[in-house]
């Protein structure tokens, strides 16, 4: 019998292999990727990392065994503590400084995806959440080894070694053992997991063509 977490990657085979072939990650792994969207997506992606952080602490709050709750409690935490601090770091070596970071208001595509993750994460049920949950680690891990296997220029080699590593392929398998250990509905699981990683894509597609910003003031 297959697994849920094997049955659910196969359901979201088609959008996550239109996330590999994007001209943006293509161009993560070629260096043509223009840098003024790739700034963008930073940008895009520290607004986001603080929906995630919260979607983290609900799914620690919903957690029906305190070793789930622990691990998400620890995420959550060390996205606020570590993962932010990082970010802000490694933006400003791209030029991107902590007030723009901090003024940075939600496109679309990151409000929308926010948005759906914040609402399954307080409406659906907690197998439901690990569903959403998981594209996020589970797709950013295979991205980041495709990439390093494949790329063919160095200048966006701090994202990928660090999506590429093996503390992210451990959050990988870690969110994989839960959709396989958790007790829910698969049908409402594989609803939330394709709806995730579709919002992934979209989330690529805006990075690759950014709206023009609001002046400031
Ligand atoms: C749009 C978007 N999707 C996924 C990730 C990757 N990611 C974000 S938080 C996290 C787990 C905790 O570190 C992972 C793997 C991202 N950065 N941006």
């Amino acid at each position: 019998m297959t697994s849920v977490s094997s049955a659910l990657r196969a359901a979201a085979a088609p959008v996550w292999d239109a996330s590999l072939a994007h001209p943006f990650v293509r161009g993560l792994g070629d260096g043509t990727l223009d840098e003024t969207a790739f700034r963008s997506y930073i940008r895009q992606d520290y607004r986001f990392l603080i929906d995630y952080a919260r979607l983290l602490s609900l799914g620690a709050a919903r957690a029906p065994r305190v070793e789930w709750m622990r691990r998400f409690a620890g995420l959550a935490s060390s996205v606020l503590e570590i993962e932010l601090s990082l970010h802000r770091a490694f933006a400003g070596r791209w030029g991107v400084s902590i007030a723009e970071l901090e003024s940075e208001r939600a496109a679309p595509a990151t409000a929308a995806y926010a948005d759906f993750l914040l609402r399954v994460a307080s409406l659906g049920d907690f197998a439901e959440l690990c569903a959403a949950v998981a594209p996020c680690m589970w797709g950013y891990a295979e991205i980041g080894v495709a990439l390093a296997a494949s790329a063919t220029s160095d200048r966006y080699a701090e994202w990928i070694d660090m999506y590429a590593s093996a503390e992210f392929g451990e959050l990988a398998a870690w969110s994989r053992s839960l959709l396989d250990e958790v007790d829910g509905d698969v049908e409402r699981m594989t609803e939330a997991f394709v709806t995730s990683s579709e919002h992934e894509l979209r989330f690529w597609d805006a990075a690759a063509a950014p709206a023009p910003r609001p002046a400031a003031g």
